[in-house]
């Protein structure tokens, strides 16, 4: 018999279990005809519009999950995480990355010890020192100002910044603030990746970023020494002071490796390494220093917002909370245990694959937080691509073999709007159409034209949807009784690869 302390154990699990076979009984197409439940299953805030209708639940389904999430002391594991307490029981940590992008003067609690003074005091060096870099007064060892950036780096330490980086390198504001910059990421241990990185690009107007919350990471590691190499012969050792930085939680090991603990922007162990796409550091720092660190503040801003809404919401109108829930309803009681990602816009296309590490490296556990195992699956297999390039690609699978529950997301202003003579609609709107178009085509549900009358409100921002998607993750690990901040299985995989590598 499982521990009590398992949320399969309690009542409303149960009752759960058995409205399946309510809800099995429904077609999705009916329940998309009753208007009521659809408009009950709309949410709006800041800009970003949820559907959640198509949803193979009904509102007393979202009555029965909103009492598991009790069942499960949701709102209380939520306030902990808030206040700072080491919810990140097996490595005895706070789970704070919402102070990364709070306001100055706000006031967030770990261990006693405000801190958000300590990320605006790195955010205000980083803003000096994207800055020096951007106007040329920081320059390399022969006198050039630095124009490209190798952020050297793996798994949150490279999949959120190249998110950010690719939402951001379209949208005209922020390339006009890039131009004549370039900004790469050397990730994979394999040195054709070392290759890619530094094609074309000299080590006189190179800057190296090693962004590595613990410093240890064996691909990052090699690599830094790698391009630490390539700027040595070019330019001779001196030359690291000037063309090395580093972002990091082990100053100790920055600096044993050669640069400057004043070229070094420390961050702390109540980040997770996923949850740091918002690190001052391994995103702020590289994407600074690439468009201007203005541009990068809206992007905090933007987060910010939702972890003020994750935080004081109703779970009837909480963004991450709804997903979470759905996630959980899908995954432990539908059945369905993968996601498919599909924003409908390609700046948005590295938003899938950092998804992927934040969701699947949180939630893939076998035990609960107190190390009891589990009798029922966690965590969701998560795959995506840009719309429309996914219809043309696995949509026929999730249209005719699988059901698999699909984030569609949409945008409503194109950040470069093309509209040819003679056609029909504008470029995004043809992208549009298809947004709108395969949900239906998947759930029966209404005709485009009537969709089309919906008034799909203020566009989504990527910044926002990141923090949503890292909140929805929180609350799918709260749910299940997991610790979504630990990653002891990777831990495994990366001592093995050592003791390979040693033999
Ligand atoms: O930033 P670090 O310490 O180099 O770790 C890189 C990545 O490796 C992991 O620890 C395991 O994949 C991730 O959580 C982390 O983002």
């Amino acid at each position: 018999m499982a521990s009590a302390s398992l949320i399969c154990e309690t009542g409303e699990w149960k009752d759960l279990k058995e409205h399946v076979e309510d809800i099995k009984r429904t077609h999705l197409r009916d329940l998309m005809d009753d208007n009521e439940r659809c408009k009950s299953m709309t949410v709006e805030y800041d800009g970003i519009f949820l559907d959640y209708s198509r949803q193979r639940a009904c509102q007393e389904t979202m009555k029965k999950l909103f009492k598991l999430a009790e069942a499960a002391h949701l709102k209380e594991k939520i306030n902990r995480m808030y206040n700072g307490e080491h919810i990140n029981a097996t490595e005895d940590r706070s789970v704070l990355h919402i102070a990364l992008r709070a306001a100055r003067d706000a006031i967030i609690r770990s261990d006693g010890r405000n801190v958000v003074p300590d990320v605006w005091c790195v955010l205000d060096k980083i803003n000096d020192f994207a800055e020096r870099v951007r106007s040329g007064s920081w320059v390399g060892a022969t006198g050039k100002p630095l124009k490209d950036v190798v952020a050297v780096g793996i798994g949150g330490s490279f999949l959120g910044p190249l998110f950010v980086h690719t939402a951001l390198q379209t949208d005209s504001e922020a390339a006009e603030c890039a131009k004549g910059r370039q900004l790469r990421f050397l990730a994979n241990v394999d040195p054709v990746d070392v290759a890619r990185s530094i094609s074309g690009l000299s080590p006189e107007t190179t800057l190296v970023v090693i962004v590595s919350k613990t410093f240890t990471t064996a691909e990052t590691m090699l690599n830094a020494r790698t391009l630490r190499e390539w700027i040595s012969v070019a330019l001779g050792p001196h030359a690291i002071a000037k063309h090395m930085v580093a972002v990091s939680t082990n100053l100790t090991l920055v600096e044993k490796f050669g640069i400057d603990p004043n070229n070094a922007f420390a961050f702390w162990d109540w980040v997770g390494g996923r949850y740091s796409v918002l690190q001052c550091c391994c995103c702020v720092l590289p994407l600074s220093i690439q468009y201007g660190f203005a541009i990068i503040q809206k992007f905090l801003e933007g987060a910010c917002s939702i972890d003020k809404h994750f935080y004081s919401a109703s779970f009837e109108e909480n963004l991450p909370v709804l997903l979470g829930l759905l996630s959980v309803w899908n995954v432990s009681f539908l059945g369905f245990p993968a996601r498919a990602i599909l924003p409908y816009s390609q700046a948005l296309e590295k938003l899938a694959p950092h998804i992927q590490q934040v969701s699947m490296e949180s939630n893939g556990k076998g035990v609960s937080i107190d190390g009891v195992p589990l009798p029922f699956e966690t965590g969701e297999i998560d795959f995506g691509e840009p719309g429309t390039n996914g219809q043309h690609s696995f949509y026929q699978l999730i249209h005719q073999g699988r059901v698999i529950p699909c984030d569609f997301i949409g945008v409503v202003k194109s950040q470069q709007p093309v509209y040819l003579k003679g056609e029909i609609v504008s470029n995004h709107d043809e992208l549009m159409s298809n947004f709108f178009a395969q949900p239906d085509a998947l759930a029966y549900g209404k005709t485009s034209s009537q969709l089309q009358n919906e008034n799909v409100p203020a566009y989504l921002i990527p910044h926002k949807l990141l923090a949503i998607y890292e909140h929805r993750i929180a609350v799918e690990g709260f749910i299940w009784g997991i610790n979504s901040f630990d990653q002891w299985g990777v831990e495994l995989g990366k001592s093995l690869a050592s003791q390979v590598e040693n033999s």
